[in-house]
């Protein structure tokens, strides 16, 4: 029976179920408890669906819903799948970003624990003999039983359309004892792996062991292996091993046992185990400092600003081990999947199996497996990327957010959130410090810290007294011809520096051929049919591609508008910078590393590898390659076209470019020699270009401040995008104008109530069209967020109201990055 009587009622978020939880009331049944954190099956309508509780309550808040309130189906948990700290950070993310609660539950859960099981019942050996000759009291009790008896020995029935009272049926005989419930999860559930483990609980007598040299063989394996050993390693010395395990486990001189065995990280080695380095004076201050906070306990955000190659990474390091000894658990996000399988090794070498991975390069089973690891307490380090935000850390001591900066933090589709600003919000829930690390902070952070918000902590100078690099402009402006990819400077650099025997990095935030098909006699330019960007052309497929929606064709032989054939390719992507380098370096071996050369994470760390290895002597990138690396051998750093990022119509465009161009840069000079950085532009006066050559980030944070709060961007206003999209151009208006006018009107109860709100647009998006849907933006500016989520609450409310067309959607995306 429950062993908390007092508990009677569920709330249960219904994964593609309602917004609002449900309430379902407890059965007393012998089987996991319901508590919070766990999954369920519910009846919903008609059919069965999976739930996860949110809240049990002794009593129902309103007793009307006691009329027509339906039995939990089944728990399927004897432990939560999300502890309680996830579950409160879950309900913050459905509140602060406007999205369903069930929704949200998903993006936190992997893959396989948000599928479905199939229920199967058993007959208890007890069942089996009670059954004979019972008399049931329904037809559909009598088809039950006939189904059960017919399921055999060991079998496991799964029932359907069975006459009407076979489920009251099956209850009685559950709560009996007779059969029980099983869960078969869907074939695309991975299976686990289980290994059997055979231990010698006491040594056979000798006389017995002189007699059988099989049996000799066999315990002789086993007092090599100290007593215990899988079973598959006894198999390959001793025939006939099955008989001896059965014999000996009958006569108690054996026990055997299945152990699971999770899946691991394709890159989970062995690594020799690596001793922390000596801290530098600086690293060594940083770590006291945090010490200190960890010591004293509570909430503390922290910004570590340490230049590039200062040796932040060491500090999280040092920081992990002090929560580890105090028998903490501690949560590493990184932006990129490239990053993670960088530290990976690194993290591995000093917390051995105690690390777990979380990236999407990770199959389905893995991740699950990873999982399991981190909820039972087994991995007390996960280093992951965004979703590891939803971590199921027990004892949780210490959040680091590596490269806090990072536009890949924000998730662009469905949850809108970013895993900082929830990475933050969970320290905050859970009551420990979080670190966010960064050689050039978010400009929110920056101004977190000034405002007293948050700590800043510094790391000035390069580990080993090492240079930041020297960083020079090549203004492109004089430059035509192929020169424009790879200016006669950088040749020369690059030239200098393979003769040196080091190693360069190319960087170009474009990946492809030609970034464009122009028609030379109309000016019309190759569209993707889905989306209003224009088509790449990539020379290894020799295809158009879109890189929005992956839409791929041949080039047209002619200009489908005039006819004319005088299409011609225009712009450069990271394809065609490799084969201009080829040009000039026709034998340096290159490597590329972008989303087309890379597209399984095995070929990440295998092309990181060269490059590392030295086998490569030019690495060609997008920002991919841009960020943490740490490759000893760089000794220039390669900027082929630095207006890229811009050019995008965006208040951050500054603050993203100096941060792009800063990191890059900050791969150089990172070993025993100095570095250097050539960027190439046509801008060469802009400021955000300025201080990546001064390496002046703090002035650059002031200077962009200062005009964020004259024109009231953020970080001095809160922002929200609304977002409207449906596959017709009308509909979009439409709404989109709907949307605006009631946002209109709202504004004005709240200024009325001296709670001011602006609002800007509708206007068609950027990128109007995307994946064959328009697009429509409305922002709405706040100066508090206590005025601006009760206004998006309300508005949000006024839309599910309005019932609209089912293929016009109404996101709410809060504190946007881009505006695309
Ligand atoms: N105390 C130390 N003694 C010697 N070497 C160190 C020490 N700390 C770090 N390093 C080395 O310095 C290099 C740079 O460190 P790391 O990659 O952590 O820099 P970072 O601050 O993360 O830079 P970025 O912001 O560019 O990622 C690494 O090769 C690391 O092994
Ligand atoms: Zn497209």
């Amino acid at each position: 029976m429950k062993p908390d009587d007092a508990v009677s009622y569920a709330q249960v978020a219904v994964l593609n179920g309602p917004a609002e939880p449900l309430h379902y009331r407890i059965p007393q049944l012998r089987e996991p408890t319901a508590r919070p954190g766990v999954r369920v099956l519910v009846p919903l309508g008609r059919r069965e669906a999976l739930g996860i509780v949110v809240d049990t309550t002794p009593t129902l808040p309103d007793p009307s819903l006691e009329k027509g309130l339906k039995d939990l189906a089944a728990v399927l948990d004897e432990r939560p799948v999300l502890p309680e700290d996830l579950l409160r950070l879950c309900r913050w993310m459905a509140t602060y970003y406007l999205h369903p609660l069930p929704a949200v539950l998903e993006t936190a859960l992997p893959p396989g624990l948000t599928a479905k099981p199939a229920i199967r019942y058993r007959l208890t050996d007890e069942g089996r003999r009670a059954l004979l000759g019972s008399a049931a009291p329904s037809a559909g009790a009598r088809a039950l039983e006939e189904a059960l008896a017919a399921s055999g020995e060991l079998g496991a029935c799964e029932l359907r359309d069975l006459p009407r009272g076979w489920k009251a049926h099956a209850h009685r005989l559950e709560e009996k004892g007779w059969i029980r419930k099983e869960f078969a999860w869907p074939s695309t559930q991975p299976t686990q792996k289980v290994i059997r483990i055979v231990q010698l609980v006491r040594e056979p007598p000798p006389e017995r062991l002189t007699r059988s040299r099989h049996l000799r063989g066999f315990v002789e394996v086993l007092l090599e292996a100290g007593g215990s050993c899988p079973l598959a390693r006894i198999r390959a010395r001793v025939p006939n091993v099955h008989y001896w395990v059965q014999k000996l486990t009958e006569e108690g001189f054996l026990r055997v046992q299945d152990r699971e065995v999770l899946r691991e990280s394709p890159l989970a080695q062995e690594m020799p185990p690596s001793a922390p380095a000596s801290l530098t004076p600086e690293q060594d201050q940083v770590v006291r400092r945090v010490g200190e906070v960890l010591d004293s306990g509570g909430f503390h955000p922290l910004v570590l600003y340490g230049v590039t190659g200062s040796g932040k990474t060491e500090v999280y390091l040092a920081l992990i081990e002090r929560v580890l000894a105090a028998g903490r658990t501690a949560l590493v996000l990184v932006p990129e999947i490239a990053l993670s399988t960088q530290l990976e090794a690194l993290f591995r070498s000093r917390f051995g199996s105690g690390l777990a991975v979380w990236h999407s390069g990770l199959s389905p089973g893995v991740r699950d497996d990873q999982w399991k690891k981190i909820v039972r307490g087994e991995s007390p380090v996960v280093l992951g990327v965004r979703s590891a935000v939803f971590s199921p850390l027990p004892n949780l001591g210490l959040i680091v957010v590596d490269e806090e900066h990072d536009g890949s933090y924000k998730q662009e589709d469905r949850l809108r959130y970013h895993a900082r600003d929830a990475a933050v919000m969970r320290a905050r829930l859970v009551g420990v410090p979080v670190v966010l690390g960064s050689a050039t902070p978010s400009l929110q952070s920056i101004h977190n810290w000034r405002l007293g918000r948050y700590e800043l902590l510094r790391l000035e100078k390069r580990v080993e007294e090492r240079p930041l690099p020297q960083v020079a402009v090549v203004d492109m402006r004089r430059h035509r011809g192929p020169f424009r990819v790879l200016s006669p400077e950088l040749q020369e650099a690059l030239r200098e520096t393979l003769e040196q025997g080091y190693q360069a990095i190319l960087f170009l935030n474009r990946r492809g051929f030609a970034t464009f098909f122009l028609c030379r006699t109309c000016g019309y330019v190759l569209q993707c049919p889905h989306c209003a960007v224009s088509a790449t052309y990539h020379q290894s497929s020799d295809r158009l591609q879109c890189h929005y929606c992956g839409w791929e064709a041949q080039i047209p032989g002619a200009c489908p508008v005039c006819g004319k054939h005088a299409l011609i390719p225009f712009g450069f992507g990271t394809e065609r910078v490799e084969e201009e380098f080829k040009r000039s370096f026709p034998h340096v071996e290159t490597v590329r590393i972008d989303r087309d050369a890379v597209s399984r994470p095995g070929q990440l760390v295998e092309h990181l590898n060269a490059f590392r290895s030295g086998k490569a002597r030019v690495l060609i990138g997008t920002q991919m390659v841009a960020k943490g690396h740490d490759f000893p051998q760089v000794t220039l750093v390669g900027v082929i076209n630095a207006d890229t990022s811009l050019q995008v119509a965006d208040f951050r465009s500054g603050e993203t470019t100096v941060q792009l161009l800063l990191q890059v840069a900050g791969r150089a000079g990172r070993g025993d020699a100095p570095g250097r950085v050539l960027i190439q532009t046509y801008n060469p006066q802009h400021h955000a270009i300025q201080a990546a050559v001064h390496m002046d980030y703090l002035r650059f944070c002031e200077a962009e401040l200062t005009s964020r709060q004259a024109l009231q961007y953020p970080p001095f206003t809160r922002l929200a995008r609304l977002l409207v999209t449906a596959p017709d151009p009308e509909a979009a208006k439409r709404v989109a104008g709907e949307c605006a006018g009631t946002a209109e009107e709202l504004k004005e109860a709240f200024a009325a109530d001296d709670r001011p709100v602006a609002l800007m647009g509708p206007a068609p998006a950027p990128i109007h069209k995307l994946k064959g849907r328009y697009r429509w933006n409305l922002y709405i500016k706040a100066w508090s967020h206590a005025h601006l989520q009760p206004f998006l609450e309300a508005l949000m409310a006024w839309v599910a109201h309005r019932k609209l067309p089912r293929t016009v959607h109404v996101a709410v995306d809060r504190d946007p990055m881009s505006s695309l």
